[in-house]
């Protein structure tokens, strides 16, 4: 008998098994709505010109494979962190943050958690949005931290639960975790307003919540990265030491290269040395030190002033594609007669749609007309595009009338 015997099949993850679906299906007609990455419109992964300028002029400077430091190459941290809070925040012009290199958002959120999971001095458990990004329970439940949930979706409206969320948010206990989506909700696509924003800052300074805040598409929600990190500048203007887990995967196409940022913020220096020494404890064991090429591309864009603007022209090509994409799809369905409202495929923003769609019907989509999507009718709007969205229109259609 094998020693492993015991060992128990797992589900497939409930968004990346859907690729796997989806590349066994031998249908010409088949479309990937499930991961959120880019596609142009060609349906192709996209890896951007100033991607590969940054690669060229690396390559140029025959840098060695020497390890990075345990928190990373110093200057992409700060790149990052002054990309998110803005180069005159008072947090980078008074070294208040206390920020490591991670392997992309989701290794930032990993962090984060056993950050948390080590020294937050109050209940360990976080509140989430429900719903939020399924990988989320997850990586705070590894790490000993109880999820529970606070209002965000409201079905009936396919919108915001506002109401829903700050009665929740008053009434949990003082200092509880709340994660936030800075932008770009997932699988939403519904953000608060900046007005909410400003409501919901104020609402936690008085219950003395901690903000742990997830940008994971940071210029992908409306094309403009300022626009879209109002919610971490605002919260951080009116004084919360956030924790911010920022991602490159999605804006720069670095999905791969697992390029991302973990960031404290602290009251001093002196405390920025203290967590500083914490978060490299918890490093060191757990990959030692992060890769160096992926970071070594961001550095190279967020450095050279025209390089970062050509890039921000991208990110908001790519923004827009989607944004054109969204209305298309929406006009189809109501050419083709659909009498349901679907304002909110054009009402939502950033990478995904929440269409709606049933459990029921999602699987209707991937049998019948072999289009692939998460069960909770969450969809990848990047895999739509000027050549599948009729036929998409037409399955939403027959799935829903
Ligand atoms: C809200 C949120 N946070 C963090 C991440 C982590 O991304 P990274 O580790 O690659 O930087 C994702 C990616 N979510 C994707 C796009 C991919 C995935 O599930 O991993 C998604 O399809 O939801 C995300 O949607």
């Amino acid at each position: 008998a094998s020693i492993w015997e015991k060992v128990p099949m797992g589900p497939p993850d409930t968004i990346l098994g859907i690729t796997e679906a989806f590349k066994k299906d031998k249908d010409p007609r088949k479309i990937n709505l499930g991961a959120g990455t880019y596609r142009d419109d060609n349906g192709k992964p996209y890896v951007l010109p100033t991607v590969k300028e940054a690669e060229k002029r690396i390559m140029a400077k025959n840098m060695n494979k020497e390890y990075a430091p345990i928190a990373g190459i110093s200057e992409f941290c700060q790149l990052a962190a002054g990309f998110a809070f803005g180069e005159d925040s008072p947090v980078l012009k008074n070294g208040l943050n206390a920020s490591a290199q991670a392997l992309s958002g989701t290794g930032a959120l990993r962090l984060g958690s056993a950050f948390l999971s080590s020294f937050y001095p109050h209940a360990k458990e976080v509140y989430l949005p429900a719903p939020t990004w399924g990988n989320h329970i997850p990586v705070f439940k590894h790490c000993g931290i109880n999820v529970k949930y606070y209002k965000y979706y409201d079905k009936q409206t396919v919108g915001l639960d506002f109401k829903g969320l700050m009665s929740d948010i008053m009434g949990f206990p003082d200092h509880s975790i709340l994660l936030l989506h800075a932008c770009a909700h997932n699988p939403t696509g519904i953000d608060l307003k900046p007005e909410q924003w400003k409501e919901l800052s104020a609402l936690v300074k008085k219950k003395k919540h901690f903000p742990f805040f997830d940008m994971a598409y940071q210029g992908f929600a409306s094309g403009d990265p300022m626009k879209d990190a109002f919610a971490v500048r605002q919260f951080v203007d009116d004084g919360h030491q956030i924790i911010l887990c920022q991602s490159f995967a999605k804006n720069m196409g670095l999905y791969g290269e697992r390029a991302g940022n973990f960031t404290v913020v602290c009251k001093d220096k002196e405390e920025v040395e203290r967590v500083m020494s914490q978060i490299k404890i918890i490093i060191r064991p757990m990959y030692s030190n992060p890769p160096v090429h992926g970071a070594r591309i961001v550095l190279e864009i967020l450095s050279d002033q025209k390089l970062r603007s050509q890039w921000m022209q991208e990110v908001k090509g790519m923004a827009d594609r989607i944004i054109g994409v969204r209305k298309k799809l929406k006009d189809e369905l109501a050419k083709l007669g659909s009498t349901r409202n679907w304002n909110h495929i054009t009402d939502q923003i950033g990478m995904f749609c929440f269409t709606g769609l049933t459990p029921e019907q999602v699987d209707r989509m991937a049998k019948e007309f072999h289009v692939y999507l998460t069960r909770d009718g969450r969809i990848s709007v990047a895999g739509v595009s000027s050549t599948n969205y009729q036929y998409l229109a037409s399955a939403m259609h027959a799935c829903t009338k």
